[in-house]
């Protein structure tokens, strides 16, 4: 990871806060990787989306380090920028079959800045497959 990617990661404890955990109430707008939800990071306002749950398409480090690479790279007036990045584990236990279970819940975020009526089509294509998992690890 180089200085750049390093300064644009953005822990999940900050998106939680700026986007009321999550709430639905800080909904923009869905699509079919996620829902992206509006906050205010750094005083500007920011487009954050919440990349789907898919056990079937989990996407590993590399993959989800090589989708931010190529969206960083991309530069025109015509395609909105990207903010900032979230990749994080968050660990919690979890109701399973009557037992209490720990689960490992990865979060995959990408935060473009915000747009009047914007949209992710431009960034979002056939090749990414961009979800966040959950995976039972272990039984408590
Ligand atoms: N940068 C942004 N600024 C403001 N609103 C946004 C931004 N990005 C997405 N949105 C809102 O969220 C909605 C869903 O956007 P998103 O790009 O995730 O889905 P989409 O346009 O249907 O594309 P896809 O099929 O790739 O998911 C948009 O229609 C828009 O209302």
């Amino acid at each position: 990871m180089n200085d750049m990617t390093a300064a644009m990661n953005i822990r999940l404890h900050i998106l939680e806060k700026i986007t009321n955990g999550f709430s639905p109430d800080s909904i923009i707008g869905r699509g079919e990787y996620g829902d992206v939800y509006k906050g205010v990071y750094n005083g500007e306002v920011i487009a954050v989306k919440l990349l789907h749950n898919d056990p079937q398409q989990v996407l590993d480090d590399t993959q989800f380090n090589s989708e931010v690479g190529n969206l960083l790279r991309v530069e025109h007036p015509n395609i909105v920028r990207l903010r900032g990045y979230c990749y994080e584990a968050q660990y919690k236990y979890v109701e399973h079959n009557g037992e209490k279970v720990l689960c490992k819940h990865m979060y995959r975020v990408l935060c473009f800045e915000y747009l009047q009526g914007g949209s992710l089509d431009k960034h979002l294509n056939g090749t990414m497959e961009l979800h966040f998992s959950m995976v039972i690890i272990f039984y408590a």
